[in-house]
């Protein structure tokens, strides 16, 4: 079907017709095809997750996507509905969830014949509950979901009539072999991944994979497995692009993320997963930097507690990388006057002996600096040494094959916005003014606003991403825009004041000042405004953003539900903020709830105690009556095949 919806998509009606006819030449043939998807467009809707602000953790959203945001309990508790105690039910949705770490606790537990009687039991739910997951679906797209080595022995079992006294003895010889020829275990996985998959049809990643938690690159590799099928798509987060940018060969985009990564003790990342060199990097840092309170990493990684000589080395790189980025913005900013962002240079307003710095008419006293490398003459001049470290990174950025291949799902499943199912998707924000007029970005004589700045950035994106050979050229700075520029949709903020929070104590200089959309959002005409101007039906659709974690007390829920913001706090570093664990959204044919999950703890203890995390669900909106395949932009897709097929019919029968 993901096939199809890509002609759809893609090409014009020509190509659909010359594609199908050539796909479908006999009157049967393409009556069949005519009924099939007609067919389908009676499914119910599939069911859509939303999830955002993932920022490394892995495990935590690992046990979201294994337990469909709570949906496979919920499936469980209904199939099998008073025949499980809360234990035995616990322990089955445990083994769905965690398929290959359950049976090696069970193969612990049981042997001889309490293991055989296990596995008949297991065989049995398990096929249950996998019809009770397919009923949504057509034959063909459940066999897709079905690990390809066990579609005949699924197919058998799903469906053949158990209860018929004929089949009765033919199904338990293939639970039996399965178990004699030692190939219980691979089912009972592959089984247990189908109906995860079959569960949640369709995640949206509303952006902000990477930076901060520790295992992005293990997301991106759990989400590249998933959508084998189309199933994933992403809108990009502002974290996100630091690494597109570093594959790209943006200088400041790595010189930001290596900051990150050692603020919160991630260096791992870069040279153990990516084969990032830090050599250059490491011995600079030793050579002008001492230990500085303001640069010692955040948190240790849980797994791997910190000696004192590797967070004094850290705090070491965190300082070296914190002033190459500086020292790279100035020239930036001066050679793109129309990102307007002269207010943020700012290492030539320190005084000549770095003890304050001029802001705004202000005189600050500088804490903590750390200006060894700066030349007040020439503050913004990087050193020969610091040019061989930036240098030698952008080369070990744009050739790592694993950050290639990471980023490479990204740019083919990313994007600035997504138009979906009637929904808009997007990260962070349309900017706009105080009055809610679209703002942007004026570059070679045109204004880009709303739409037309997503669609301009994101052109420019891609072409940057194109030629990492090409290091200053406006797209691979716009890059960098993205990340921090005051009109950027993925930043949402005035300033980003990075340098004012290691250097200055007054937190009036932390302001960031968010966009005006950040209250304007509350209003439902104003939400209204958006979807009409990316081509939505103000009426029907919503707007559904990541970016700004819900503080505790307010609602993530706006606009009369038509704006709905979903960066929960999966990262652990602002679960005190958020004061739970992430949200999900969900919508299927019945409507749309938010699924509020408890904080992760880790996997090891969610696996030996069967700890779930514990989510809440609220409705956002029910559907009067339960939306089909037909009210969705597949079964747009759908029925203009069926249209085209239709014509080819009419034709075939007129004799053309
Ligand atoms: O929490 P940290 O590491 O100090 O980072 C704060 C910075 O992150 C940002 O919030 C951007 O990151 P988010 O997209 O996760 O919000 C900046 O606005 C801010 O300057
Ligand atoms: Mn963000």
């Amino acid at each position: 079907m993901s096939q199809k919806l890509v002609y759809a998509k893609g090409s014009c009606i020509m190509d659909l017709y010359s594609e199908l006819t050539a796909k479908y030449q006999t009157v049967p043939a393409i009556a069949t095809e005519i009924i099939n998807l007609e067919a389908i467009l009676n499914l119910p809707k599939p069911t859509e997750a939303f999830m955002s602000d993932i920022h490394g953790e892995y495990n935590a959203f690992q046990h979201v996507l294994r337990n469909g945001s709570g949906n496979v309990k919920s499936k469980i508790r209904s199939c099998f509905r008073d025949e499980m105690t809360e234990t035995t039910l616990q322990r089955f949705a445990f083994l769905v969830y965690y398929p290959s770490e359950r049976l090696a606790a069970i193969h612990q537990e049981l042997q001889g014949d309490d293991l055989q009687q296990w596995y008949l039991t297991t065989f049995r739910r398990l096929i249950r509950l996998l019809a009770f997951t397919a009923t949504k679906y057509t034959r063909s797209k459940v066999r897709k979901a079905m690990a390809p080595e066990f579609v005949y022995i699924t197919e058998e079992l799903l469906y053949n009539d158990a209860d018929t006294p004929d089949k009765l003895a033919y199904y338990w010889q293939i639970i039996r072999n399965l178990i004699v020829l030692e190939q219980a275990d691979e089912w009972i996985e592959a089984t247990c991944r189908t109906i995860q998959r079959l569960t949640v049809d369709h995640f949206h990643i509303v952006g902000d994979i990477y930076d901060r938690g520790p295992a992005p690159d293990q997301v991106v590799e759990s989400l590249i497995k998933r959508d084998q099928r189309h199933s994933v798509d992403i809108q990009w987060g502002n974290h996100d692009i630091l690494w597109i940018g570093g594959a790209a060969g943006s200088a400041l985009c790595i010189a930001n993320l290596v900051r990150i990564s050692a603020r919160y003790n991630n260096l791992s990342i870069l040279e153990d997963v990516y084969g990032i060199n830090l050599r250059h990097l490491a011995r600079l840092a030793e050579q002008y930097y001492q230990d500085n309170p303001a640069f010692s990493p955040k948190m240790g990684r849980s797994d791997r507690p910190i000696t004192e000589a590797e967070r004094l080395q850290i705090t070491q790189i965190h300082q070296a990388i914190a002033m190459i980025q500086f020292k790279l913005e100035g020239p930036a900013i001066k050679r793109r006057p129309e990102f307007e962002m002269d207010h943020r240079l700012l290492l030539d307003k320190l005084a000549a002996d770095f003890s304050t710095i001029q802001l705004n008419g202000h005189t600050y006293p500088i804490t903590n600096g750390c200006f060894a490398t700066v030349d007040p003459a020439d503050p913004y001049r990087l050193l020969p040494e610091e040019q061989e470290v930036i240098d030698s990174l952008v080369e070990s950025f744009t050739h790592s094959e694993k950050l290639h291949r990471h980023m490479d799902f990204l740019m083919d499943r990313g994007s600035m916005y997504l138009r979906y199912n009637r929904n808009l998707l997007l990260h962070g924000c349309v900017p706009v003014d105080e009055a809610g007029n679209f703002i942007g970005l004026t570059i070679e004589g045109t204004t880009y606003t709303g739409r037309q700045l997503f669609d301009m950035l994101e052109a420019n994106l891609r072409l940057a991403y194109s030629q990492p050979t090409e290091k200053a050229d406006l797209a691979t700075d716009l890059l960098w825009y993205l990340w921090t520029g005051p009109n950027s949709p993925l930043f949402g903020k005035h300033d980003m004041t990075t340098f004012e929070r290691y250097f200055i104590k007054d937190p009036a200089t932390h302001a960031e000042g968010r966009n005006a959309y950040y209250h304007l959002r509350k209003d439902p005409d104003f939400i209204k405004k958006i979807l009409r101007e990316f081509v939505l039906d103000p009426e029907v659709g919503h707007v559904i953003n990541g970016h700004t974690p819900v503080k505790k007390g307010t609602d993530p829920i706006m606009a009369d539900n038509k704006m709905i913001v979903i960066d929960g706090g999966f990262s652990k570093p602002y679960q005190k903020t958020t004061g739970i664990g992430g949200y999900t959204l969900l919508d299927n044919s019945y409507g749309m709830q938010l699924v509020t999950h408890q904080p992760f703890t880790t996997k090891a203890d969610a696996i030996v105690n069967l700890t779930d995390i514990i989510s809440t669900r609220r409705v956002v909106e029910t559907e009067a009556r339960r939306r089909t395949v037909a009210e969705t932009d597949i079964g747009t897709a759908l029925q203009a095949e069926v249209e085209v097929l239709k014509r080819r019919l009419a034709e075939l029968r007129n004799g053309d």
